[in-house]
């Protein structure tokens, strides 16, 4: 898809498999006292192919376990995790993830890092590479393919994670706090060149943020948790702005502003929730 080209969706009917789908799932665990800990209660998500979704929720609310379901790391206590309309079981081989930490290996070189997903799919040393200089050059790193990962600054290691995630061209992408390590400029360039990378797949994207502003400028949906424990979802907001978007120019668009408004407060109110048990349980 051209990158100035906007992103068409097919309507979605309910017989129609989503590319990933959360029913009725409730996750619990139990703590060291053998109590149980309900961390998500009766979750229903519906993600369609393609679609950029965003979580957010207060502090500890279930935001990671909802994303350790998707990718099979964790299994429900009840419900199902269904991918392209099949129970997910064990490890999700169509998704992949980009985490808070670093996702190189420090003694690998970038060609070496972002070459190694296909290595471990059996390609060929030399086709991977090719392969790989072709991700190396769109996340912007040319040049740097013999580099280890500490002679390169933060946002330059962000790069690499994506480009090791996406040459493996997963349906979806799994993202975890992603930028929240780096500083707010090189954040809002990683932002805009995820989107742009995503606009030219067909990935589904579930992406985890603290930042409303993050997710409403990135994502078709935002999806608002609960505080826990048995968090629920608050709200689904559709985020119906044109695209290709500029992160940092549509924070001052005034449907984004509405929506903002909006969506801060059901979170608002969670926040206050989380933060008053929070008091409550450390007196
Ligand atoms: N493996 C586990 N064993 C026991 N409890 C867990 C486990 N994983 C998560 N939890 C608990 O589940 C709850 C939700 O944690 P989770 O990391 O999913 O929340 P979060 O919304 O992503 O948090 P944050 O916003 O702080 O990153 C927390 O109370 C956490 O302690």
């Amino acid at each position: 898809m051209g990158a100035l080209e906007q992103k068409v969706y097919t309507p979605m009917t309910h017989s129609t498999p989503a590319m990933m789908e959360l029913q009725g799932v409730t996750k619990e665990f139990i703590k060291p006292s053998g109590e149980i800990h309900t961390v998500l209660r009766n979750i229903n998500i519906r993600i369609p192919k393609g679609e950029f979704v965003s979580i957010v929720g207060p502090t500890g609310c279930g935001k990671s376990t909802t994303l350790s379901l998707i990718a099979g790391f964790e299994a429900p206590s009840m419900g199902q995790v269904l991918i392209s309309g099949e129970k997910l079981e064990g490890v999700n081989s169509r998704a992949a993830c980009v985490f808070q930490t670093e996702n190189a290996f420090p003694w690998k070189t970038v060609i070496d890092n972002v070459s190694l997903g296909l290595r471990l799919r059996g390609v060929k040393k030399a086709d991977a590479y090719d392969e790989a200089r072709k991700w190396i050059t769109r996340v912007g790193l040319k040049g740097f393919e013999g580099h280890y990962p500490s002679q390169l600054s933060g946002g330059m290691r962000k790069r690499v994670a994506l480009a090791q995630c996406l040459i493996v061209q997963p349906e979806i992408l799994l993202m975890d706090e992603s930028f929240s390590a780096l500083d707010v400029h090189t954040r809002h360039l990683m932002e805009d060149e995820l989107l742009r990378i995503w606009e030219e797949t067909s990935a589904s994207v579930f992406f985890i943020t603290h930042d409303l502003e993050e997710a409403i400028s990135l994502s078709d949906r935002v999806i608002v948790l609960t505080a826990g424990p048995g968090a629920t979802i608050k709200g689904d907001y559709r985020i119906d702005l044109p695209r290709p978007r500029n992160v940092s120019e549509i924070r001052f668009d005034p449907a984004f502003m509405k929506l903002h408004e909006q969506i801060w407060n059901d979170l608002r109110n969670e926040v206050m929730i989380s933060y008053a048990s929070a008091n409550k349980t450390n007196h």
